[in-house]
C-alpha cells in the first residue's frame, strides 16, 4: 500500500500547493547546536540578551525565553537531554563523527507521536508505517546488514537507553522490531534537510502525511521551500487550502487516521521550527500526481538508482527512469562523445570509470586535503586530454576524446573547478586586490567566472529540454553572476558607469521577474528564450577573453550554444556562421577592454536577473535565493567600486 499526492484542481506553475506545514520533529545538525536556536532554527543572538541553554546537558541553545519554554518539555521528555548528558558518551566514535541529528529527531518524533496517541503495536502489521509515515524497506536494510543497518541498530539502542527514564513501556511491534528502530528508519526516509540560506543545511525536519506523502520523481513538477515561523505566530491561523490531496494505492485505514489528525487538529503542532511549503514548478492538471525530488537531478540513471537505493531502499518508477528510449538529458549526461550521433556504434569505454576515479580523488584532495591547487591541476589535465574540442580534429583522434562538455563528469568537474578557483581567489586576495597577489587573484577570479558560467550554460541546455532543471539552473546562475561581479571588482574600472548601461540592456528581461501570480506557460517560455538569447549574445563578446590561456576551456566555443555537438535541441540558441568565425579570431585579447568589462557586468546582471526570475517561480519571492539575487542586483546598481587594482591588469 502506497500513498501519493494528487492535484485537487488544475494548477498553474509558480503557485503554492500547500499552506506552511509545521513539523512533527526537527533537529539541528551537531555543528549548528551552538550557533542556532534548537527550537526555531534562527541564528543565536550575538548581542545581549544572550542565548539560553539547557542547564542540565548544556548541549542545546535557544534564542529567547519563548523558544526555551516551548521546547523544554520536548527536549527533556523525549530523552534528548539524557541522550546528550549521559548516553552519547557511550556511543562509538564513528557514530558521533557522522552526527546525531537523525537519532535526536527520532527521539523527538517518537515523543510527539506518543503524546498524540499515534503509535500502537499493531499499527505496523499491515502497512509498514509509524504515525502514518512510511517505513517500507526496513526489513531489506536489516537483512543486508550493511553500514545503514549498523547505524540503525546502534542508534536505536542509544535511543532506548535515553528513553528508559520515561514511565511508558516501550512498544515492540508485532513484526519484532522496536519502536525506536521503526522511528529511526522513518526519519531516515521521510525527513528533509532544512536549508534557509545558500550556505549550509542546518538540520533535518520530519513532517506529517501532508508533506511526507509526496513521492519522488526525477522529473518533478513541484519543489519546496522552508519558512521560519515568526515568534509567537499561531500555527492554526493559516487556513489556506491544501491543493494537493492524498490518494492511496490500496487500503490503509491507520494511514488515513493520522492524516485526519494532522488536518483537523488545533493543538500546537510544532509551534516553532521550520515550516515547509510545496510549490508547483510546472502546470499540473487536476488529478495528476504531484512529485518533488529527493536527490540531485544532475546525475545519470545509474547514479540516481544507486543514490535512491542506498538512502531510501526503493527503485524509482518515475517517467524519467522508465523512459525508453532514455530521455535526452540522460542520454547526453552519460554518452561517450564518440556515440553522440551514432548510438548504434556504441563503444564500450572503461575510461569513463577511470575518469570518475580521478575526479573523485581530486575532489577529496580539495575537500579533505584542503589543496585546491592540486585539485585544479588534476581536473584540468583530465579535461584537456580527454575533452573533445573542434569536431574535425577529434575525428582524427577519436580514441582519446571521450568527454564532451555536457557529460556528467564534465559537469561535476566544472562545479568543483568553479568552487576551487573561487576559493583560491579569496585566498590570494588577502590585501584587497592590490600588491603582489593581485595578478594571481585576477587569474583565479577569471577562471572561477569561466567555469561557473560554463556550468550555468550547460545546465541551461538541459533545462531547455526539461523544465525540472529550473531549480539547479537558478542556483548556478546566481553563482555565475556573483563570480562575475567579483571579477568586475577585481579589475580596473568603474562599475557604476557600466551598471547604468547594463541595467538598461537587461530591462526587457527583468520586467516580469517580480510576479507571484500564476503565469501562462507560453509567457514563461518566451521570457526564458529572451534570457537565453541575451546570454548568448553577451557571451560572444567576453567568452574568448575568459577562456584565454586555459587549454581545457579554450576547447569550448561558447558556453550557451552546444549545437556544435550535433545534438542541438533548440534552434533559437545557436551561433550564426559569422559569430562562429569571429570567435576564432582571438588575437589581441591579452588586455581586457572597457567594452569587455562592461559586457561581463551586463552578463552578471543578466544571469542574476534570470536567477531571480526562476527563483520566484520555483520557490516564491521570499526565498533566500530570490533575496540573494535581489541584494546582488541592488549592490551592482548602487555600489561604487573604489578598489585599488594592480596596474598591470
Ligand atoms: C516519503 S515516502 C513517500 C510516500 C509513500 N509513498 C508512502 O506511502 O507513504 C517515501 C517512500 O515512497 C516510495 N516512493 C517515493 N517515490 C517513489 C518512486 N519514484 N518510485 C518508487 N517508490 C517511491 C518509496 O517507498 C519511498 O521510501
Amino acid at each position: 500500500m502506497a500513498m501519493e499526492m494528487r492535484a485537487r484542481e488544475s494548477i498553474g506553475m509558480s503557485e503554492d500547493l500547500t499552506r506552511a506545514i509545521a513539523p512533527y520533529a526537527t533537529a539541528l545538525h551537531d555543528t549548528f547546536l551552538h550557533s542556532h536556536c534548537s527550537s526555531c532554527f534562527r541564528k543565536l543572538p550575538s548581542q545581549p540578551p544572550c542565548a539560553m541553554s539547557c542547564i542540565l546537558c548544556c548541549s542545546v541553545q535557544y534564542c529567547c525565553s519563548d523558544c526555551l519554554s516551548s521546547d523544554r518539555e520536548m527536549h527533556s521528555s523525549s530523552g534528548e537531554c539524557c541522550f546528550f548528558a549521559d548516553h552519547l558518551k557511550k556511543a562509538s566514535p564513528s557514530y558521533i563523527t557522522e552526527g546525531t541529528s537523525d537519532v535526536r529527531a527520532s527521539l523527538r518524533l517518537l515523543y510527539f507521536l506518543e503524546m498524540h496517541g499515534l503509535v500502537s503495536s499493531d499499527s505496523n502489521n499491515r502497512s509498514s508505517r509509524i504515525g502514518g509515515l512510511s517505513t517500507i524497506g526496513i526489513r531489506e536494510v536489516l537483512e543486508e546488514s550493511g553500514e545503514v543497518a549498523e547505524r540503525i541498530l546502534k542508534g536505536s539502542m542509544l535511543m532506548s537507553s535515553a528513553r528508559k527514564m520515561r514511565t511508558q513501556t516501550s512498544v515492540v511491534f508485532s513484526n519484532g522490531l522496536t519502536v525506536e528502530i521503526m522511528a529511526l528508519w522513518a526519519v531516515m526516509i521521510n525527513s528533509v534537510e532544512v536549508q534557509i540560506s545558500d550556505e549550509w543545511d542546518l538540520g533535518i525536519a520530519v513532517y506529517g502525511p501532508s508533506f511526507s506523502w509526496f513521492n519522488h520523481s526525477c522529473f518533478p513538477n513541484a519543489s519546496y521551500r522552508f519558512e521560519l515561523a515568526a515568534p509567537n505566530e499561531d500555527y492554526v491561523s493559516d487556513k489556506s487550502e491544501y491543493r494537493a490531496v492524498p490518494a492511496s494505492k490500496g487500503v490503509a485505514p491507520d494511514a488515513w487516521h493520522t492524516l485526519q489528525f494532522e488536518e483537523g487538529s488545533t493543538h500546537a503542532l510544532g509551534k516553532y521550527g521550520p515550516r515547509v511549503v510545496v510549490r508547483c514548478i510546472k502546470p499540473i492538471n487536476k488529478g495528476d500526481e504531484v512529485c518533488i525530488t529527493y536527490i540531485d537531478l544532475l546525475q545519470t540513471r545509474e547514479a540516481r538508482y544507486s543514490d535512491l537505493w542506498s538512502k531510501y531502499k526503493f527503485i524509482c518508477s518515475c517517467e524519467r527512469c522508465t523512459a525508453s528510449p532514455e530521455s535526452y538529458v540522460d542520454f547526453i549526461l552519460n554518452c561517450d562523445f564518440r556515440n553522440l550521433n551514432s548510438p548504434e556504434n556504441a563503444f564500450i569505454s572503461r575510461a569513463v570509470e577511470d575518469f570518475d576515479d580521478i575526479l573523485q580523488q581530486a575532489i577529496s584532495e580539495y575537500s579533505l586535503g584542503d589543496d585546491p591547487k592540486a585539485c585544479c591541476a588534476m581536473i584540468e589535465s583530465l579535461l584537456s586530454e580527454n575533452l573533445m574540442g573542434d569536431l574535425q580534429q577529434v575525428e582524427l583522434s577519436r580514441k582519446r576524446h571521450i568527454l564532451h562538455p555536457l557529460h556528467h563528469i564534465c559537469l561535476r568537474a566544472y562545479m568543483t573547478l568553479a568552487s576551487a578557483y573561487r576559493f583560491r581567489a579569496l585566498e590570494s586576495n588577502t590585501d584587497g586586490f592590490k600588491g603582489e597577489n593581485s595578478a594571481v587573484s585576477f587569474k583565479m577570479t577569471k577562471a572561477a567566472v569561466a567555469y561557473s558560467f560554463l556550468l550555468a550554460g550547460a545546465t541551461h541546455h538541459l533545462f531547455l529540454s526539461e523544465r525540472s532543471f529550473m531549480t539547479s539552473l537558478a542556483h548556478f546562475l546566481l553563482s555565475a553572476g556573483r563570480s562575475m561581479l567579483d571579477f568586475v571588482e577585481c579589475v580596473k574600472g568603474e562599475r557604476r558607469k557600466n551598471v547604468t548601461q547594463a541595467k538598461f540592456s537587461s530591462a526587457s528581461c527583468s520586467a516580469s521577474s517580480g510576479t507571484r501570480d500564476s503565469m501562462q506557460y507560453h509567457q514563461f517560455r518566451s521570457t526564458c528564450e529572451e534570457f537565453g538569447k541575451r546570454m548568448l549574445s553577451l557571451s560572444l563578446q567576453c567568452w574568448p577573453f575568459l577562456v584565454q590561456s586555459s587549454p581545457c576551456l579554450e576547447k569550448i566555443k561558447n558556453p550557451i550554444d552546444f549545437s556544435w555537438l550535433g545534438t542541438a535541441i533548440f534552434q533559437s540558441l545557436h551561433l550564426s556562421e559569422v559569430d562562429s568565425a569571429n570567435l576564432s579570431c582571438t588575437d589581441g585579447l591579452e588586455i581586457l577592454t572597457e567594452e569587455q568589462k562592461g559586457c561581463i557586468l551586463n552578463l552578471a546582471i543578466c544571469c542574476i536577473t534570470f536567477c531571480k526570475y526562476l527563483a520566484n517561480i520555483c520557490y516564491g519571492p521570499q526565498h533566500y535565493l530570490a533575496n540573494h539575487a535581489k541584494d546582488l542586483l541592488e549592490d551592482a546598481s548602487v555600489a561604487v567600486v573604489s578598489l585599488k587594482i594592480h596596474a598591470s591588469v
